[in-house]
């Protein structure tokens, strides 16, 4: 396990300034949430972190990424999961038309034989249906099942981060709920893990720490717990206000913690 720190961050996409000083942590071993209304940056920082910002026209002007106080930033996408970050795009960007095993052995290229080994006996434990249609193409799962492809492939490469970009968006209540208990059962085993999540419930249900990012810079951060209970995170994210009737108000603001 490793610790994750992003120390000043400023990232642009040519003339426009996506981040402006973004400092944050994830702890090892934890799950740390980052919410944000749309074009906030919240993907523009699992980007950084993940050197794939390049492909987007995006760049670093300032700031350090750091894993265990090695330096991250600079690298390219590929020595970044060398160094044991791998990231999940949103989106669930399979290999439509290569098959479930395709796409998962292209997750532990480049990894040592016998840690890609174990990462696919944890991935099938986690994901059995993933062994099941091992033969299929990836484009014939459901948007749920690619989400666990998705996460399954990232985890091929035995992750000590996984940075998930908004992995329930567009999935039915219950598939979601499945994607939320198996990104504690990864983290249960030992994963640390940076969550970009619009469901903010779900997100501090997760997390024990979160930030609220708000135009490329930190305008709130803390246990979540603290975060599920402060009335201007329940007005601006969850959809409470002090005028909605407590008969109407979403369960889903009252979440389970996490320790
Ligand atoms: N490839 C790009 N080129 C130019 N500007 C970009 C690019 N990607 C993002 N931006 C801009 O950077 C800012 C942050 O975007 P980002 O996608 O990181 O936000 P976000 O919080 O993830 O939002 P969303 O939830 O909509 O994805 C926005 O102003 C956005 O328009």
């Amino acid at each position: 396990m490793a610790e994750l720190t992003v120390g000043d961050l400023v990232v642009d996409y040519g003339p426009v300034r996506a981040l402006s000083g973004v400092s944050m942590r994830v702890p090892s071993g934890a799950v740390v949430a980052v919410l944000g209304a749309n074009g906030a940056g919240k993907t523009t920082l699992l980007r950084a972190i993940s050197g794939t910002l390049r492909f987007q026209r995006g760049r670093i002007a300032r700031g350090t990424i750091e894993l265990d106080g090695a330096r991250l930033s600079g690298l390219g996408a590929a020595a970044v999961v060398r160094c044991g970050v791998t990231h999940v795009p949103e989106g669930r960007r399979v290999f439509a038309r290569m098959t479930v095993e395709e796409n998962l052995r292209a997750g532990g290229l480049g990894t040592p034989r016998r840690a890609a080994a174990e990462a696919r006996e944890r991935v099938r434990e986690l994901f059995p249906v993933l062994a099941e249609r091992s033969r299929q193409p990836a484009g014939l799962l459901s948007g749920g099942e690619q989400q666990m492809l998705a996460i399954g492939r990232a985890l091929m490469a035995g992750p000590s981060v996984l940075l998930l970009d908004e992995p329930t968006l567009g999935l039915a209540p219950q598939m979601a709920a499945r994607i939320a208990a198996t990104i504690r059962a990864i983290n249960a085993a030992g994963t640390s893990v940076l969550l970009v999540e619009q469901n903010v419930a779900t997100a501090l249900s997760l997390a024990s720490y979160a930030y609220v990012l708000e135009v490329g810079g930190v305008a709130m951060e803390g246990p979540a717990a603290a975060l599920a209970a402060s009335d201007e995170v329940r007005r601006r994210y969850l959809g409470v206000s002090d005028e909605t009737p407590a008969e109407v108000r979403p369960r889903a603001a009252l979440p389970r913690w996490s320790a």
